[in-house]
């Protein structure tokens, strides 16, 4: 239970206390633990290389006392104006500097004019000038002097021309997600007012209505549309973006532990593993490598098998292989353990539970299904003592998964009911989860 004690209303110095108490809080957990500070300048680390103690915790609550600072600063409708007025030319100016890799069009340690990032673009100049007026004010590059026709990096320019995996990211969440983001007032209009509940058909989202026809092409769900867009050698390359972007993502949330622990994978010996949907296969080099014992599959769509055969590490290869299947056939291999690492929270209950009858054909008794997903809601009293900024990884991600697929973010009870609805010879046997990471690892043994 919460205090009942009503607090007094904040104020531009209460919060600017906050603000203060936390920065100092933040600055001794990270000097205790000896982490280089970040600045604002090109030099920068590109990140905190840790954050040890309750840094991470603190620097939510900072993030929480910083927009309250931003609506006490401006006023409630100001701060709505402005925030609407700036929202959509930044992510439309980010996406540009990153399409067309202004990145690496500016020395790291020099500077670049106008016309030399035009050349580097292959972008008229009035539209570099444009764009980089507002990326300025967004503190990506910077002005050596206020009238300069040139600019340098900042931190924020620099680590984006340092770490092509944060290019995916920009990429990924910018190009692919953004677009039928925009279009979900439509999507709601057309296929919610004045129903009791929530579409789950995969032909009525704003994807759908972003990509049926037109410059973005006729595509049923994201999945289509990064493995086919493009022409010739092109084809395929929102999907090879988004193999780097997964890569990426795994080292930003540190999930090789997670798998890692997920399961005594010494105690399963010379097992078979599948990892459904694994991408090109990130979260198998580091497995394969602890256990010498595994021999592992890696399957999904076309488009990853080359980037698979050119990328994967050779030494693993004669344990590690490839083989393209698509989640919704039959699976053709009889494996002991088959992972589900971030497949099912993109999908509907109906498609949920079609992939997992999809295995049933290979299963024998005892295979397991090791299954680690997102939680994006906690249980509601949970969720009520975390940082607005902590919940909102969840909320944000739920969202989108509505635009995107008429999916939504689930608690761990909703994953145990997606294995019973499948088959009831699905025995869930363990259940780890972690608010903080918003993790969860299930075991489900087949009982057949
Ligand atoms: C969110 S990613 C997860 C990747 C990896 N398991 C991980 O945890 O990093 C989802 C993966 O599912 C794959 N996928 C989507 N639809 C598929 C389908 N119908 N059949 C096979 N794979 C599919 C995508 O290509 C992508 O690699």
């Amino acid at each position: 239970m919460g205090s009942t004690e009503q607090q007094p209303p904040e104020t531009l110095l209460s919060v600017a206390a906050k603000i203060t108490e936390y920065a100092q809080q933040l600055t001794k957990e990270l000097e205790a633990g000896k982490v280089t500070p970040v600045t604002l300048e090109a030099d920068s680390p590109i990140k905190y290389e840790s954050l040890p103690g309750n840094s991470f915790f603190i620097r939510q609550q900072l993030e929480d006392a910083l927009k309250d600072m931003y609506i006490l600063s401006q006023g409630p409708s100001e701060s709505t104006f402005n925030y609407c007025h700036t929202a959509v030319p930044d992510i439309a100016t980010l996406n540009v500097l990153n399409q067309f890799d202004f990145w690496n069009a500016v020395p790291l340690d020099g500077t670049a004019t106008h016309e030399q990032v035009a050349k580097h673009t292959n972008l008229p100049v009035e539209v570099v000038q444009r764009t980089l007026d507002h990326a300025v004010t967004m503190r990506y590059f910077a002005r050596p002097e206020p009238t300069s026709t040139s600019v340098k990096h900042t931190s924020r320019s620099a680590a984006l021309a340092k770490d092509s995996g944060l290019k995916a990211l920009v990429q990924m969440v910018l190009d692919e997600t953004s677009p039928p983001m925009m279009l979900l007032p439509e999507a709601l209009r057309q296929f919610a007012v004045g129903k009791t509940e929530t579409s789950r058909s995969q032909k009525e989202t704003a994807f759908r209505l972003c990509h049926s026809g037109g410059i973005w092409g006729n595509y049923d769900n994201t999945w289509e549309f990064i493995e086919n867009d493009g022409e010739g050698e092109k084809r395929g390359w929102r999907q090879r973006n988004f193999i780097k972007f997964m890569a990426y993502i795994k080292d930003l949330f540190k999930t090789e532990s997670i798998v890692l622990d997920a399961i005594d994978w010494k105690a399963a010996g010379e097992a078979t593993v599948v990892d459904l949907g694994g991408s090109a296969g990130h979260d198998d080099i580091s497995l394969a490598k602890a256990y010498p014992n595994l021999k592992i599959v890696v399957q999904d769509l076309p488009q990853v098998a080359p980037v698979f055969e050119k990328e994967f590490p050779a030494d693993l290869k004669s344990r590690v292989s490839f083989r393209t299947h698509n989640l919704f056939d039959p699976q053709p291999i009889s494996a002991d353990i088959y992972i589900l690492k971030w497949i099912l929270h993109d999908w509907p209950d109906v498609e949920s539970t079609a992939i997992l009858k999809a295995l049933v054909p290979a299963l024998k008794p005892g295979a397991r299904v090791v299954f680690i997903d997102y939680v994006g809601k906690n249980d509601p009293n949970e969720d009520a003592s975390l940082p607005h900024s902590m919940r909102a990884f969840g909320t944000a991600t739920d969202m989108r998964m509505m635009a995107l697929f008429n999916a939504k973010e689930r608690p761990i009870s909703a994953w145990k009911d997606i294995f019973k609805q499948a088959d009831e010879r699905y025995e869930v046997s363990s259940v780890k989860a972690d608010p903080l990471t918003f993790m969860c690892v299930l075991e489900a043994t087949w009982r057949g």
